[in-house]
């Protein structure tokens, strides 16, 4: 009989698409030949989005996993108004819960668990339908895990509007959280359809059979342990928390090293700020300016992957071309940085930046993978969170890790910061401003490193935490029935 099949439904996005599908390829390994995977490919949202999936299927099923297969969902009226990637997939997947339905119970093999992304709560309902175990694989931390099952308590306890709030925010394992970092929808007026998207997102996670979270307990057991014993959830015990990162696809490095990690090779130890905003990093032009003006004056060396304006302020122009950086930047600084710094105008390989021994600092946006992989190589960071759950990730960083300065912005203004303001986190992170602060986050972003690596090994904690994981998923297989197609 052909082996029960783990169903994995992911986004797109690079933040989501990957990582799922890395921890899937884990899950196989794991399962020592027991189990295949069979991955669920939603229409891509864009045209870009499109050739991307297709390439990064493509690698996949060059790369030889016979037991990885994918099947595309059909495509359906993609709505073209919509408040933003959370209300657009959950329409999708509701005019989609059929086609998940009939693709997992016409599979002619046992269904081990339906694995869904963060936002894809309404297969939770096909699961259950369907009798499978479902999981939600999480591809942030557990912070954000908690303030989504949180948020229906907080909800009741604060009743004004969180934007309008003062003081701060008592939240299980956490220290007093500032209403400033919470997710952007939870900043919303509570009467938006996306605020109430939100709290509803939390309460629907409880249908879940567990969640996949890609942390480690050594980095969020606080956390973890509040959502364990129902202290998020009203006493009500949620789904088991199965903490198995970092997951992040290493790939070995090319033959051909980028220029990027060649022009690293020519700097010194740790002497090196990243800067880098993720997949969708495309900054203003104002704020493009700060940094340039910061980086110009702080004399350190430094490598900017700057990917241009937003898409909307230039039709079809993602990458920047030379006139459009001579644009962006002020005058003259591509010279006056020459030898110290290097602009890069498009997609650079982070990862491999990050190993290099060149870096020394990271100014992030806080994307969780991003933080993920800081951790990993052990560079402390400048955390400059844009969106989402951004600023709460920024709030681990700085105030329970330990392992990033500071950065004062605005978030009425679009989380501007004031080229000085950057100047002086570039100096106290790299040394040679405030070296107290700096060394403290220096010397725990080393310590991070060792308990991230240690937790994957044999025997430890998110080692652990997967075979748990992986024995319950293989207990698990039901056979679909088919009348239910
Ligand atoms: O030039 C670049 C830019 C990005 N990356 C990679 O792209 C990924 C970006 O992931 P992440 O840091 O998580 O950023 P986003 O793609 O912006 O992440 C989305 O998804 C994350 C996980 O759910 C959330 O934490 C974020 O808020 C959300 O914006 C990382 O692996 C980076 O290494 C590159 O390799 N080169």
């Amino acid at each position: 009989m052909a082996k029960p099949t783990v169903v994995l439904l992911p986004v797109w996005g690079a933040g989501h698409f990957m990582p799922m599908i890395e921890a899937g390829k884990r899950l196989l390994r794991g399962s020592g030949g027991a189990l295949s995977v069979t991955v669920l490919l939603m229409p891509a949202p864009t045209p870009e989005a499109a050739v991307d999936i297709a390439a990064q299927v493509k690698r996949e099923e060059a790369s030889g996993a016979d037991d990885i297969s994918f099947r595309h969902l059909p495509a359906v009226d993609i709505p073209t108004v919509h408040t933003g990637i959370e209300e657009w997939v959950s329409l999708i997947l509701r005019s989609h819960g059929p086609h998940v339905r009939a693709a997992i119970a016409g599979l002619d093999c046992p269904v081990a668990a339906l694995v869904t992304d963060i936002f894809c709560t309404p297969a939770l309902d096909v699961a259950a339908e369907l009798g499978v175990p479902s999981y939600v694989y999480f591809t942030s931390g557990a912070v954000m895990l908690e303030l989504l099952l949180y948020s229906p308590v907080l909800d009741e306890e604060v009743p004004g509007e969180f934007s309008e709030m003062d003081g701060a925010l008592n939240i299980p394992g956490l220290p007093p959280v500032p209403p400033s970092v919470l997710p952007a929808t939870m900043l919303h007026k509570k009467k938006m359809s996306t605020y109430r998207w939100f709290l509803e997102t939390g309460r629907c996670y409880m249908k879940a059979t567990g969640f996949i979270v890609n942390t480690a307990a050594e980095l969020e057991q606080s956390v973890i342990d509040a959502i364990a014993d129902g202290r998020c959830t009203r006493g009500v015990p949620a789904p088991t928390v199965y903490a198995i990162g970092p997951v992040i696809a290493l790939t070995p490095p090319p033959e051909q090293p980028h220029e990027c990690v060649r022009w690293l090779d020519a700097q010194p130890p740790a002497s090196v700020l990243l800067v880098c905003f993720g997949s969708k990093g495309l900054l203003p032009p104002p704020k493009v300016r700060e940094i340039a003006a910061a980086l110009e004056r702080s004399e350190h060396r430094f490598l900017w992957v700057l990917r241009g304006p937003p898409k909307d302020s230039r039709p079809g122009q993602r990458v920047p071309t030379d006139a459009m950086l001579d644009e962006l930047l002020p005058e003259g600084f591509l010279d006056k940085t020459k030898g110290r710094g290097l602009v890069w105008p498009t997609r650079a390989p982070q990862k491999d930046i990050l190993a290099h021994a060149a870096v020394g600092g990271f100014v992030t946006h806080c994307g969780w993978n991003s933080i993920l992989e800081s951790l990993w190589f052990g560079v402390p960071m400048l955390p400059w969170p844009l969106d989402n759950e951004q600023h709460a990730n920024a709030f681990l960083l700085v105030s329970v890790l330990g392992v990033a300065v500071p950065l004062r912005l605005d978030r009425e203004r679009d989380n501007f910061v004031e080229a000085a303001e950057l100047e002086r986190a570039v100096s106290t992170l790299l040394g040679g401003g405030d070296g107290e602060a700096g060394r403290k986050a220096r010397e725990k972003a080393v310590a991070v490193k060792a308990a991230c690596r240690k937790a994957v090994e044999k025997g430890g904690s998110s080692d652990a935490a997967f075979q748990r994981l992986a024995e319950e998923i293989r207990r698990g297989a039901v056979n679909v029935p088919k009348k239910r197609n």
